[in-house]
């Protein structure tokens, strides 16, 4: 039995493709609270994992237990009422270009409310808000949009029906370092503001640096290893070590002591 704590526990989870094994006996435990990320080299699985802990997806075998639930037994009716437990960013924004942006954000709680026209507009329109978009951009449709505004409506999306838990894939995939500096803030903002669990997928040192808790890296179809960015530093695993080789890793580092010092390490006591 996961401790009360624990949001998403994954015991011995294997996941093949035919004869392609991508996880292979992995463990992994999300803590309520936490910003935890998911990080690994290119095809170690974080985005399969990610499926599987939001449902699209099984492993071949192992367990999940999502809010204590295990994911084996539940039934359709209770699948459902989990699946609105959680937001889903997805890397590419996954917002309808035939809707308008408000439409877009406005789009879960049409489907999963019985609230009327206008009071979804305006609940659209205040998720907008938070999440720095001008007023009007709920009238734009997505294709106006610049990647980095993108990324903003999409987040504004999945907090929609104010969930518990966020899963954020690529966040900043993509986007210039000004709009990814602008979007980690966000996470930042909201994580503070909502008190929710946040699951990132990402490659982005700075990212990685500045906004997570905890990191998990991905390798040989497990986790290689997990803890603050701080600890991983200090890791003796090769794959682990070459998240902190090279001056790009370098900069990452100063540039997130930098950050801490000047908002005050908030998030030390995360
Ligand atoms: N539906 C599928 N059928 C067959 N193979 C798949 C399927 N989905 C994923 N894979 C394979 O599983 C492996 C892991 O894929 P995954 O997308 O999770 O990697 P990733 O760590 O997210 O990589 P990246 O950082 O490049 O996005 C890859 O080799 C991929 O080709």
């Amino acid at each position: 039995m996961a401790p009360a704590d624990t949001v998403i526990a994954m015991r011995k989870i294997c996941t093949r493709f035919g004869r392609h094994a991508v996880h292979t006996d992995l463990d992994l435990e999300v803590r309520r609270g936490e910003i935890l990320a998911i990080a690994g080299g290119s095809g170690s699985g974080k985005s399969v994992l990610m499926r599987e802990m939001i449902l699209l997806q099984r492993p071949t075998s192992g367990s999940i237990h999502l809010f204590g639930h295990d994911t084996a037994t539940l039934t359709m009716p209770q699948a459902h009422a989990l699946r609105l437990r959680w937001g889903v960013m997805f890397q590419h924004g996954g917002l309808f270009s035939a809707l308008n942006v408000r439409e877009n954000i406005g789009l879960p709680l049409r489907e999963h409310s019985r609230l009327d026209r206008a009071l979804i507009d305006r609940i659209a329109e205040w998720k907008l808000s938070l999440t720095g978009l001008p007023p009007d951009a709920g009238l734009k449709q997505p294709g106006e949009f610049s990647g980095g505004m993108l990324k903003r409506a999409s987040l504004a999306r999945a907090i929609a029906l104010d969930p518990e838990l966020l899963f954020l894939d690529e966040p900043t995939s993509g986007l210039d370092p000004d709009s990814a500096a602008g979007v980690s803030e966000l996470i930042l903002r909201t994580h503070a503001l909502y008190g929710l669990t946040i699951v990132i997928i990402t490659h982005d040192l700075d990212l990685l640096w500045q906004s997570c808790d905890r990191v998990a890296v991905l390798g040989e179809g497990r986790v290689l290893a997990s803890g603050s960015m701080e600890e991983l530093s200090r890791h003796e695993h090769p794959i682990v070590r070459g998240y902190f080789e090279g001056p790009r890793q370098q900069r990452a580092a100063a540039s997130a002591t930098q950050v801490r010092r000047d908002k005050g390490a908030p998030w030390t006591t995360r």
